[in-house]
């Protein structure tokens, strides 16, 4: 059975500016949402507002039957984890102490949840920082290990006919390419699994490659909800960012890629001058 989130007519007004438009948008479990669109677009909020971290002026977000106002925080914490984009730990914990966090909610007993904390942090390649304080660590090996504690809170996804979901704020957006494909093959792992994810990407190409469903945010408004087939196009991209951009689609390749159309312009490729 599918789990959903789901938004009914959902506005926020935010310091009188309207951030998110009244809108109707339905999450399902198993599969990868993508949310993508310009700076300012409302991605962010959007996702506190299906966090619950803001609540809509009018409309309501609905959690598997239920008015996301009316589930208990506990209850909702072992259904879905959020990874904000910027989460600074204030205190001097250990990364295997920071992913013990996420682990504590779902794990039976202590040493239940330091198997499940290291076996997380196998998962992002950092169990051989288990011991580090993670404020010493980059900013990329600190992504990884949000990532291992948001994951740990919800860790199965799928009990029974229940799905949990992930709810990730730019997840990857401080790491190296071989990391970024790991990180967010794990995430497609979970959702093949059944659970849910909406994760905010700003990088157009490695959204097209795992993306189910992309969702297009433009000035609070849904203005694309497809498979990255159908909604990467090139007037609709290049109207939402403001440059012209060219969406590839050559045989060879199964998906949808991206170039800025000044990428085909000579000026910016003169010929390579013959040496001889
Ligand atoms: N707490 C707040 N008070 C007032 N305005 C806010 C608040 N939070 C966000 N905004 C405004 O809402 C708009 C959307 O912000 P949001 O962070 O959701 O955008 P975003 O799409 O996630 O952008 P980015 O890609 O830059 O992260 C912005 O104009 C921002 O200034």
């Amino acid at each position: 059975m599918t789990t959903e989130i789901t938004l009914q007519q959902a506005s926020l007004t935010l310091k009188d500016k309207e951030v998110l438009q009244p809108l109707d948008i339905s999450l399902r479990s198993g599969e990868l949402t993508v949310l993508v669109g310009p700076n300012g677009a409302g991605k962010s909020t959007l996702l506190k507002l299906i966090s619950g971290d803001h609540e809509p002026d009018s409309g309501r977000v609905i959690f598997d039957n239920q008015d996301l106002k009316n589930w208990r925080v506990e209850d909702l914490a072992r259904r879905r984890a959020v990874m904000a984009q910027s989460s600074e730990i204030a205190f001097p914990f250990t990364v295997l102490e920071v992913v013990r966090m996420g682990v504590s909610l779902q794990a039976n007993n202590l040493c239940e949840a330091g198997e499940q904390a290291m076996q997380a942090l196998a998962q992002v390649d950092m169990s051989h920082y288990a011991d580090r304080r993670f404020q010493e660590l980059s900013g990329g090996e600190q992504q990884r290990v949000q990532l291992a504690r948001t994951m740990s809170q919800v860790r199965t996804p799928c009990m029974e006919d229940r799905a949990n979901f992930l709810l990730l704020d730019e997840p990857i957006s401080n790491l190296d390419i071989r990391h970024q494909i790991e990180m967010l093959q794990l995430v497609k792992d979970y959702t093949l699994q059944g659970g849910g994810c909406l994760a905010v990407l700003h990088d157009l190409n490695i959204a097209s490659m795992f993306a189910d469903r992309l969702l297009v945010l433009q000035n609070g408004k849904i203005v694309g909800d497809g498979s990255p087939n159908e909604t990467l196009t090139n007037d609709l991209i290049s109207q939402i960012f403001g440059i012209q951009l060219q969406v590839n689609r050559p045989p060879s390749c199964p998906i949808p890629y991206i170039l800025p159309q000044t990428f085909f312009d000579a000026s910016v490729h003169p010929p390579i001058a013959n040496s001889a």
